[in-house]
């Protein structure tokens, strides 16, 4: 198990920048190795869905789905932002092929289970298919992977991306030497919240614990970081967190925030 394959993720702060967004996919049709994409887009949903009169409610950075909200994110992941990026993907010669999670049954999960709060339709993964992504690489396809699944009732379910990119480097660890890269709009993750350049260059779970015990690491980047520890533990060879500008770099092991047990 020598070859490598790059699962890359990409944010929605990102996708909303086009210029960035496209230099971005310019890089990663570079990458010349077995790659996945997977990709959030909860920036966008949020402006289609105020442009309806929908309010958008996030609780520990996890959207509330009820039934409108969640045709709006099936409109826009499955849609609207998948088939942008597969788009421009082919315009730069890589022959991607976009999928939900339901697609294929690559991504299967049940519904979060209503406790203090009810989250309405969002997804907590339970399997996936790797044999069955493993055929599509094989056929020399690229899957770009939007952040919605289906669970066994037959529901589509919200989910959030950077669990989606974590679950599927996971299942792919059985085939290849996984590497999980992170893409957002930071260097890296940061000592200083203030400072951009303020790059953390190798973080454990000891000085993760500490940063955020001071709330130097907070909001969207303490669930990252929960599901890349996790991911090393579950069999990923290596995960970094970048700059989407950096992807080519941190390729390389040159660039952004490398995560180690
Ligand atoms: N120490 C830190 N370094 C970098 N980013 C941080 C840090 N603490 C919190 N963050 C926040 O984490 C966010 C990234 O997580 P998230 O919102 O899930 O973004 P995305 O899904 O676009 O990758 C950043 O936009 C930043 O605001
Ligand atoms: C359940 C849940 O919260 N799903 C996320 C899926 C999109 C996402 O994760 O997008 P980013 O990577 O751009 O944040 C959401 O709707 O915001």
């Amino acid at each position: 198990m020598s070859q490598s394959l790059y699962i890359i993720k990409i944010g929605g702060n990102v996708i909303d920048n086009p210029e960035a967004c496209s230099a971005f996919l310019n890089d990663f049709a570079k990458i010349n190795a077995p790659k996945i994409l997977v990709h959030g887009g909860g920036k966008i949903a949020t402006q289609i869905a105020a442009s309806l009169q929908i309010e958008t409610q996030m609780v520990e950075g996890r959207r509330i789905t009820d039934k409108p909200m969640l045709d709006v994110v099936t409109m826009v992941y499955g849609g609207l932002v998948n088939k942008n990026l597969v788009v421009q993907l082919q315009a730069a010669g890589c022959n991607a092929i976009g999928l939900t999670g339901a697609d294929g049954g690559i991504i299967r999960s049940v519904k979060r289970p209503v406790k203090t709060i009810d989250y309405g339709f969002v997804g907590d993964i339970e399997e996936v298919n790797g044999t069955q992504i493993n055929a599509l690489l094989t056929s020399r396809l690229i899957p770009v992977i939007a952040p919605l699944t289906y669970s066994s009732e037959g529901l589509l379910l919200n989910t959030n991306a950077d669990n989606m990119a974590s679950g599927t480097a996971v299942a792919m660890s059985q085939f290849f030497k996984t590497k999980l890269i992170y893409c957002f709009e930071k260097k890296g993750v940061l000592s200083d919240p203030d400072d951009d350049n303020a790059v953390i260059s190798s973080l454990t779970p000891p000085t993760y614990a500490d940063y955020k015990s001071t709330g130097v690491i907070n909001k969207g980047m303490i669930p990252k970081l929960d599901s890349s520890f996790a991911a090393l533990e579950a069999g990923v060879s290596t995960v970094t967190i970048c700059h989407a500008a950096d992807l080519l770099q941190a390729v390389e092991g040159l660039a952004g925030t490398i995560i180690t047990l």
